[in-house]
């Protein structure tokens, strides 16, 4: 019987240390993921999230704090198979044929789904009986997904899933992975790439230094960046606009282009369309998150307590 209780979060993270020698990888992590949530770690090159992964799978120890997984022990819900996850650098066996495989991986697991599902939610049905050794780069990153997801976890860890795929590989993987979130699953995904992030998780943890230096939506996220960019032409722009035109931070004039920098765009356009401007060609930038995430992990921004953690989309 399970008794795992269902109102837990998928994961939490309180207090949580790890240090390697002398490295301090992980800093008094907190982290709390509500269930059905496809959260991002997003951080540069050793910010602690693959270290973060492998206390949730129990593979690693942490030095301090208190990590569990469904309200349990990590290494508990490994064995539940409620968490499981594709990691980096893991090639799968050759010689056997794509169904072979997911079928003998369903063998580990004690409440598998039906293979056919698995390779279904993966998108490998057309190449089941192919040999693992002849797919494709894409196809075998879909096919680490497919070993995972046949385990039926409640809580998928992905490890940089789409490290040098291609952008139709990167898709197809994506495709297969917003399949499995849409049942309710909790997918935690650590990448380097920001696109993703955007167009794959509904919340955005930011790591640097083995810590979280923000935690919301990508659109939150973009927005501690500060402004947006609005753009338009007037035949006739003003020599001088007067401060705060149109609510605008900063106003650039080229020839008839104008470029205004806001922090509430929004606000911006409904001055402009309101007011007797006659302008044309309008077009609003968001701020954008790859500006964000270099501030928000630059080494200037070392003091980690000084970037606001936004909590909104817990
Ligand atoms: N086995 C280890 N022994 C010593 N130091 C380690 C070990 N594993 C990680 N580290 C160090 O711990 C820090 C965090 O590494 P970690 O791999 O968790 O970061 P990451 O955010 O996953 O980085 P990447 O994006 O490069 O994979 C880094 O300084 C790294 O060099």
């Amino acid at each position: 019987m399970d008794t795992t209780p269902l109102r837990t979060d998928a994961v939490t993270l309180h207090g949580v240390s790890k240090h390697y020698g002398q490295v301090h990888a992980v800093r008094g992590l907190d982290l709390e993921i509500p269930r059905g949530r496809t959260v991002a770690l997003l951080g540069p090159n050793g910010a602690g999230k693959s270290t973060t992964v492998g206390m949730l799978l129990g593979l690693l120890a942490p030095d301090a704090g208190t990590v569990a997984v469904g309200g349990l022990p990590p290494r508990t819900a490994v064995a539940r198979g409620l968490i499981a996850a594709m990691l980096q650098d893991c090639g799968p066996m050759p010689g056997v044929t794509v169904a072979e495989l997911v079928t003998l991986g369903r063998r580990l697991y004690p409440r598998p789904l039906a293979v056919g599902e698995a390779l279904e939610l993966a998108g490998l049905t057309a190449v089941a009986r192919r040999r693992v050794d002849r797919l494709s780069g894409g196809q075998v990153q879909r096919l680490k997904f497919a070993l995972v997801a046949v385990g039926n976890p409640d809580t998928m860890v992905l490890d940089e899933p789409t490290r040098a795929l291609d952008v139709q590989g990167r898709r197809e993987f994506w495709t297969a992975m917003r399949g499995y979130a849409a049942t309710g699953r909790t997918i935690v995904f650590a990448t380097h790439y920001l696109d993703e992030v955007e167009e794959n998780a509904d919340r955005v943890v930011v790591m640097a230094r083995g810590t979280v230096v923000a935690d919301g939506t990508a659109t939150q996220i973009r927005a501690l960046a500060g402004r947006a960019t609005v753009r338009f032409r007037l035949s006739d722009p003003p020599a001088r606009p007067p401060r705060g035109w149109l609510g605008a931070g900063s106003v650039d004039i080229r020839g008839d282009l104008v470029t205004l920098g806001t922090a509430d765009p929004d606000a911006t356009v409904r001055a402009l369309a309101a007011g007797p401007l006659a302008w044309r060609d309008l077009s609003v930038v968001p701020p954008s998150l790859d500006e964000s995430f270099l501030q928000l992990t630059a080494p200037a921004a070392a003091a980690a307590a000084a970037a606001p953690a936004l909590e909104a989309a817990r």
